[in-house]
């Protein structure tokens, strides 16, 4: 009997809804200053001549918008099978102006104009991912070619963090609390354990003098023996300095991530030292991966489905790092459910992810899904509902738009240093190497 159903099914793209918001962020700390209390997210909705909507997620300052917009309308009249052709599609935008506001010295590598078009597709595509597998019927991974884990490992992500925002600013309140030296860490990492199960823990560093850094490895290597740790100063180090930590920390830490500013450096480390290196700043675009291989300059690429252009070229970069024998990660930035949905079926379709993934999820009190994703022991469970499974709550939506849309602009763009000068007037982003 035929189902006069999928075959009859309209996948054409009816209408992209573009919507910016504000979410809530505490007061975390990395080298280039703080969070701002809220940050900017984008929130696609693709709808389907059929009425079915499919939900992306990514980036939502004000280049991302300017993308987004052209996008969304050559989309529009599309099948949402169409995806290859979307990334072939010229945005009818001029590069030369997003080229001018790109960022040299950003805390994910050199922001190019493609990098900041391929953030904005993982989103449409997601999106289109997410109302095909719902039109049929089936999970993102499958659409993926199938899942080979039923749960995804993430790690806990600590961040040095004031108490709260400073006085003054409009923020939500948060009950982390305040860590700024080891027994602080450790404290964060024990409510991380308790709340959500995580089994290993990642440390964003490049905040203190390295010695203070140390100190706070060491001090949760005592506190959770067998725990994987990491530590991550966003290339804030000299070669010198990135070399002396990582013979102090040798064998407590699974990986150091980009304790020096880019490829050369990173090689040069790794040729004098034996901890493995981590990226998500030097190797963040396809064409960086050549001299970075080449050069053994990294033994570990954390993947982003946002700004690697979306969930296939996520395992178009798995494939590329298990053929040169180097392991593959997962990056994450301050996001909402939507992306987390993304990233879970995407890292459980990738056979060589043997390391737990970042996520910044924990650290977020607002969503714009009905029911939030949730952690035990740390995993997340891989859905088999229909789609990314996650369900919009539009008031929710709608309420964290307006405070996007009463934003005076200042917080419509993501500046940590600009945060941070509200309470250090005259912080400006440190020069690299820091220390
Ligand atoms: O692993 C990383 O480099 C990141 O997660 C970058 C982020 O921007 C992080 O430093 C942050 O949220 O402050
Ligand atoms: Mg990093």
């Amino acid at each position: 009997m035929t189902r006069a159903t999928d075959a009859a099914r309209d996948l054409t793209v009816a209408e992209v809804r573009l919507t910016p918001i504000l979410v809530a962020d505490p007061p975390l700390l990395n080298t280039q200053g703080v969070h701002q209390p809220y940050t900017p997210r984008l929130i696609v909705e693709v709808v389907t001549a059929d009425g079915i909507t499919g939900l992306g997620e990514t980036y939502g300052d004000t280049k991302y918008l300017e993308l987004a917009r052209p996008l969304a309308e050559r989309l529009t009249g599309r099948s949402v099978m169409d995806v290859n052709r979307l990334f072939a599609t010229d945005l009818g935008v001029d590069e030369s102006r997003i080229s001018g506001r790109v960022d040299a010295g950003g805390l994910r590598g050199v922001q190019t104009a493609d990098k900041l078009r391929l953030s904005v597709l993982s989103a449409f595509e997601v999106a289109c991912l997410d109302a095909l597998g719902r039109a049929l019927g089936l999970p993102v991974h499958a659409l993926l070619g199938g899942k080979v884990r039923d749960s995804v490992d993430y790690s806990a992500y600590l961040f040095y963090k004031w108490a709260a925002h400073p006085a003054g600013v409009p923020s939500e309140k948060d009950d982390w609390g305040a860590a700024l030296d080891p027994a602080g860490v450790v404290e964060q990492a024990r409510r991380f354990k308790e709340r959500h199960g995580f089994t290993s823990f990642k440390l964003k560093g490049g905040v203190f003098p390295p010695e203070q850094e140390i100190a706070a490895v060491r001090a949760l290597a005592e506190a959770f023996p067998g725990h994987p740790l990491r530590l991550d100063p966003n290339g804030a180090w000299s070669v010198e300095t990135s070399v002396k930590v990582a013979r102090e920390l040798g064998d407590l830490l699974e990986y150091l991530e980009d304790p020096a500013l880019g490829t050369p450096a990173m090689a040069e480390v790794a040729a004098r030292t034996g901890v493995p290196l981590a990226t998500n700043m030097c190797v963040t675009t396809f064409a960086e991966i050549k001299e970075a291989f080449a050069e053994d300059a990294v033994q570990v690429v954390l993947s982003d489905h946002h700004y690697w252009g979306g969930l296939r070229n996520t395992q178009h970069l798995a494939a590329l790092c298990d053929a040169f024998g180097v392991g593959v990660s997962m990056h994450s930035n301050t996001h909402l459910g939507i992306s987390l949905a993304a990233m879970t079926h995407v890292a459980s379709t990738v056979p060589n992810l043997h390391h737990a993934c970042d996520t910044h999820y924990p650290w977020q009190s607002e969503d714009v899904l009905t029911e939030r994703l949730t952690f035990e022991g740390g995993r997340v469970a891989v859905s088999d509902a229909p789609g990314l499974g996650v369900a919009l709550d539009r008031d929710e939506l709608a309420r964290l738009h307006r405070r996007w849309a009463a934003d005076d602009g200042s917080l419509r763009d993501r500046d940590d240093a600009a945060a941070m000068r509200v309470a250090e007037p005259g912080w400006v982003t440190p020069a690299v190497p820091r220390w």
